[in-house]
């Protein structure tokens, strides 16, 4: 049996994933490319190819892994490219997305053999966190006065516009893209293609992938614009989880238990915006903080109730690890880092990923 920790990517659960975004590509007419910031563990591109247009990206090196392991479309797109990186970019990628337009200007003989959009932002965000609202003040992130995109429209054929971030309300979702038609039309009715990025959960349960479908097809035919989507977390939630073993127990007032894992390094999203880890069912008698083998004292995936008392030895699963996991895991601590194995649709497992103490060390020097 593989020893943990392990990321475990279970093929029959991403296919729901994957059979949903069909059904919205088929219904909508738009296109779905994979936020290869949130996902890019390349060995189930395979897998996930046949039901996904392409990859966006947000620097050189998740273009070229785009291009070279997922292939179909490829968007470039990142707040900054340097002078140095920007032909290769260009070398990857069938559309740059610039996110301003002192980079669009910047760079404007290196990309002119490709398609060019810009980012704009329209002001409005569903998101809850300021950390991941593009609409934030003074965002750096894209382009917000009309007046001055006009001038450059000549240079580019369509937008990016990300300003979603886990929204599960198709309302809401609705209203703000009536915000973005009313505050960027004109700029909009000039456009060949418009991505309305990534952070819309239309592959949760119960989201109405119907009106959904139809919204975009509305929008579409309105603008005469090819929609794109860029689903990170879409793609993948419910997919994977992260298996643990316990290696001690405490007491200090509760149930302590300490895990193989660490949050700070395997899961660092749940820390960094204050969420809890999820394990399942999450019913019983026996209640337990389980904390991470790191030293941070604040290393902690959450407390959760078990059907038995937690004992050395035993498996936890943290359920949805597929999201800002793999591509943030970091060597705090030296922690053992996730070997990454995927549940083949028979049922069986392979271990397509494990890290050892050379990739440690060679990971500084
Ligand atoms: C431009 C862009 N597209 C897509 C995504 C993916 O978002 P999510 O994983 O929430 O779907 C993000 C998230 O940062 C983004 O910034
Ligand atoms: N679960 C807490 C919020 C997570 C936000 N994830 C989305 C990340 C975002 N799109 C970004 O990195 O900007």
């Amino acid at each position: 049996m593989l020893q943990t920790p392990y990321y475990l990517i279970d093929k029959s659960k991403l296919l729901q994933n994957m059979e949903k975004i069909a059904i919205v590509r088929e219904k909508s007419g738009a296109k779905a490319l994979l936020a290869l910031k949130c996902f890019a563990t390349w060995s189930v591109f395979d897998f996930m190819r046949d039901y996904m247009d392409g990859t966006t990206s947000s620097s050189l090196n998740e273009v070229r892994l785009g291009h070279e392991r997922f292939g179909k479309e490829t968007h470039a797109y990142s707040v900054a490219y340097a002078d140095y990186e920007i032909d290769e970019v260009v070398s990857h990628a069938d559309k740059i997305i610039f996110n301003s337009i002192g980079q669009l200007q910047r760079f404007e003989n290196q990309s002119s053999a490709i398609t060019r959009g810009l980012r704009l932002n329209p002001g409005v965000s569903s998101s809850s966190f300021d950390l991941a609202d593009p609409a934030r003040p003074f965002s750096r992130l894209g382009e917000w006065d009309q007046k001055q995109v006009e001038p450059v429209m000549d240079m580019i054929t369509g937008f990016m516009i990300h300003n979603n971030c886990e929204n599960r309300d198709f309302a809401l979702f609705d209203r703000m893209l009536g915000d973005i038609e009313e505050k960027f039309a004109p700029l909009l009715k000039k456009a060949e293609w418009v991505s309305l990025g990534g952070g819309i959960h239309f592959t949760g349960d119960d989201y109405p992938v119907d009106q959904f479908a139809e919204r975009l097809k509305r929008f579409s035919g309105k603008y005469g614009v090819q929609v794109y989507l860029e689903p990170g977390e879409a793609s993948i939630t419910k997919s994977t989880t992260l298996e643990t073993t316990v290696l001690d127990t405490l007491y200090n007032g509760k149930n302590l238990v300490v895990v193989d894992s660490s949050i700070e390094a395997h899961m660092l999203d749940l820390l960094i915006y204050r969420e809890n880890a999820k394990v399942h069912p999450n019913q019983g008698p026996h209640r337990a903080m389980v904390c991470g083998k790191s030293c941070l004292a604040g290393d902690i995936f959450g407390e959760f109730d078990f059907p038995q008392e937690v004992k050395v030895g035993d498996r936890i699963s943290f359920q949805d690890a597929a999201g800002y996991t793999m591509v943030k895991k970091n060597w705090f601590n030296g922690v053992k880092m996730p070997a990454i194995a995927i549940r083949e649709l028979d049922g069986s497992l392979r271990t397509v990923r494990e890290f050892h103490y050379t990739d440690y060390e060679q990971s500084l020097s």
